[in-house]
């Protein structure tokens, strides 16, 4: 049985003949976890949109999870992914009053409310996510009562109600004090620690974000790829000193990669 879940072979992606990805070759295999690292406007959240079937790689060839793009009943595929993204803040606007609980159960359907039918073996589900992720004291409150740390375990906890093959969670940590990050965090480490786990996509621009779970490293710049590879090979000082344009020395404690950022003023003197 092949262990390959994403495999992204010369895809390139353009818009309106602007290139925004360019020769990405990527692959993903089963238990292991990817950070994908990158500026702002490097390209992490379009290469999301094509391995979730949002946009279709101009060329190239994607597979996910054994299915290959064109070939696959897209609709399906993403039932077997699930997405944290910032956008759920937005969409829940309108549904602030539900308990978090309900929010959690909701991704049963990748519905925002619940407008299906729920049972109890979904409800109770949903507790032991919410469990996991320390929500336990607050499983009963309104959205509109939790912290931004609560607010972003359970949303995560949401897109593991189809106990997803893969696990987006975009930059989620924005927003988020230095202790409600680390908590963050420390919940999702614990979340990828077993045979179980889905495959982890996190995207950031923090190496320091990246924890000991993650095993593997997609380094982007401009809409291509400057490194992909355990993380150690990738997140070194000179390959962040290329991807972030300003001087990085990295140093591990506690399996975290921890940064110190030089001075503008030394870019170009430090690669
Ligand atoms: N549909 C589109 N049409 C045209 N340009 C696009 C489109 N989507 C993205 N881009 C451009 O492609 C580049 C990469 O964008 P993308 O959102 O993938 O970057 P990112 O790494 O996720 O950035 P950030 O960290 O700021 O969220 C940007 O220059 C963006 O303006």
């Amino acid at each position: 049985m092949s262990t390959k879940v994403i495999t992204l072979d010369n895809v390139s992606w353009r818009r309106q003949k602007k290139p925004i990805l360019e020769d990405i070759q990527w692959e993903v295999q089963k238990g292991e976890h990817w950070a994908i690292l990158g500026a702002n406007g490097s390209g992490k959240t379009s290469i999301l949109k094509l391995i979730t079937g949002y946009e279709w790689a101009t060329t190239g060839t994607i597979d996910v999870l054994g299915e290959r793009f064109g070939q696959t009943a897209i609709f399906d595929l993403r039932k077997r992914i699930g997405w944290l993204s910032a956008s759920l803040d937005e969409k829940y606007r309108n549904y602030e009053g539900l308990s978090c609980a309900d929010v959690i159960v909701s991704g049963k359907n990748a519905s925002v409310g619940i407008h299906e039918q729920v049972d109890d073996v979904d409800i109770q589900q949903a507790l032991s996510l919410a469990k996991e992720m320390g929500l336990s004291h607050v499983s009963h409150s309104p959205l509109r009562n939790l912290s931004q740390g609560e607010r972003k375990k359970t949303f995560y906890a949401r897109a593991m109600m189809t106990s997803p093959e893969i696990m987006i969670v975009d930059e989620p940590t924005s927003g988020l004090d230095i202790l409600a990050r680390e908590q963050f965090l420390t919940h999702l480490q614990n979340a990828h620690l077993n045979a179980e786990s889905p495959v982890l996509l996190y995207v950031t621009h923090y190496p320091e974000e990246i924890i000991p779970a993650v095993t593997h490293v997609l380094l982007l710049k401009n809409g291509r790829v400057v490194a992909a590879d355990k993380k150690e090979k990738v997140l070194t000082d000179q390959l962040l000193t290329q991807a972030f344009d300003v001087p990085i020395f990295v140093s591990w404690r506690d399996e975290r990669p921890w940064i110190q950022v030089g001075s503008i003023a030394e870019v170009g003197k430090s690669t």
